[in-house]
């Protein structure tokens, strides 16, 4: 039994990712959550839902909603609210305008669902799972952002077409920004189990195209279909699932980290971290010096453009 208020589903990636969480078999109840103006929108979503239900023989408690008493007791609400970027546009451009709708949602999940989870993927993703860390007042484990995963899966099926492998061989992982300064861990990839370091194959390996590739991805598919969607939804409910399922997977997320990547911290970041029903925790790791290098400016870059955030917030929305 698992309830998970998805707030955005409006939106492209929040509709999607509501649907790909209605297929996880233990989440019995869905709050498609939405703000005042788009319930019709919310109504025929739900309405469409349920008819796929019907086709699938699935029995699921879906509600739609723009009253903030509709969260109560979720295990997970997902922020996927706030404007998505367009053609030219970094992520870090709508930190300012996305703050504020997340600090808002934060603040109403922390009065209507103080036990809940929050899953943050409105961008800038590390910065907007910083503002949810405050303006919700919970503890770092119970926020946490969709991060780098998408990021490292995209790499994991750029590596498998090159190596020409089954992607369930690949293990990689991608930390800090979900955005331009994101670091590869080469360190941390293996194929088949074996370290891509000791494959002959690796040092003709493009990694830099292919990392360049990783880091253009969404703005590749914006710029060509209009917005991300069936990627990040898919790695919506694979984090979901991880927690719900109380599964203990590391996977990538966006979380507040205090030292665990030497010694480096108080920031929200893409790190390895163990999701179950608690929450995140970020693991304890050592990387290549090339790698700490790097995680070190993605800290700096992200570090400071939150603390710009914090202060803009505590004008317009002191807590
Ligand atoms: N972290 C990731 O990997 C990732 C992946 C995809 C999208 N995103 C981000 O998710 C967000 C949504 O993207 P999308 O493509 O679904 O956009 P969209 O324009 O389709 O949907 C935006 C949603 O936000 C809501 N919204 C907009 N302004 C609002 C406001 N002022 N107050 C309350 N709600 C408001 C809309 O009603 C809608 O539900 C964007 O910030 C996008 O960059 C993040
Ligand atoms: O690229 C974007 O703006 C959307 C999202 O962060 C993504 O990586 O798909």
């Amino acid at each position: 039994m698992a309830k998970v208020t998805v707030i955005g589903a409006t939106g492209k990636v929040g509709q999607f990712a509501a649907y790909s969480v209605s297929r996880i078999p233990f989440v019995t109840n869905i709050v498609l959550f939405g703000r005042e103006g788009n319930e019709d929108v919310l109504e025929g979503t739900k309405c469409d839902f349920i008819d796929s239900f019907a086709a699938l023989g699935r029995n699921l408690d879906l509600e739609w909603s723009i009253n903030p008493e509709d969260l109560r007791d979720s295990d997970i609400v997902i922020i996927n609210s706030g404007v998505p970027r367009h053609k030219g546009q970094d992520r870090i451009d709508l930190a300012k305008k996305n703050a504020k709708i997340v600090a808002n949602y934060a603040k109403m999940i922390a009065a209507y669902s103080p036990d809940s989870i929050i899953l943050v993927v409105s961008n800038p993703v590390d910065v907007m799972t910083a503002v949810a860390l405050k303006y919700s007042g919970f503890p770092p484990n119970r926020v946490f952002g969709l991060g780098t995963h998408l990021d490292s899966m995209r790499l994991k099926s750029f590596v498998a077409d090159h190596f020409n492998v089954h992607v369930s061989e690949v293990h990689t992982r991608i930390v800090g920004e979900h955005g331009e300064s994101m670091v590869p861990l080469w360190s941390a990839t293996t194929i088949g189990g074996i370290q891509i370091q000791n494959l002959p194959a690796f040092s003709s390996l493009p990694k830099d195209e292919m990392v360049d590739r990783v880091r253009t991805a969404g703005l590749h598919i914006i710029e060509k279909s209009g917005a991300t969607i069936y990627g990040p939804a898919a790695a919506i409910s694979t984090l979901v699932r991880t927690v719900l399922g109380n599964e203990n997977r590391i996977l990538s997320v966006s979380a507040y980290i205090k030292s665990e990547v030497h010694n480096i911290g108080d920031v929200c970041i893409g790190v390895p971290a163990r999701l179950n029903r608690e929450g995140a925790f970020p693991v304890p790791i050592r990387i290549d010096e090339s790698e700490v290098t790097g995680f070190q400016q993605s800290v700096e870059k992200i570090r400071n453009v939150t603390s710009e955030i914090m202060a803009d917030l505590d004008q317009s929305m002191p807590l």
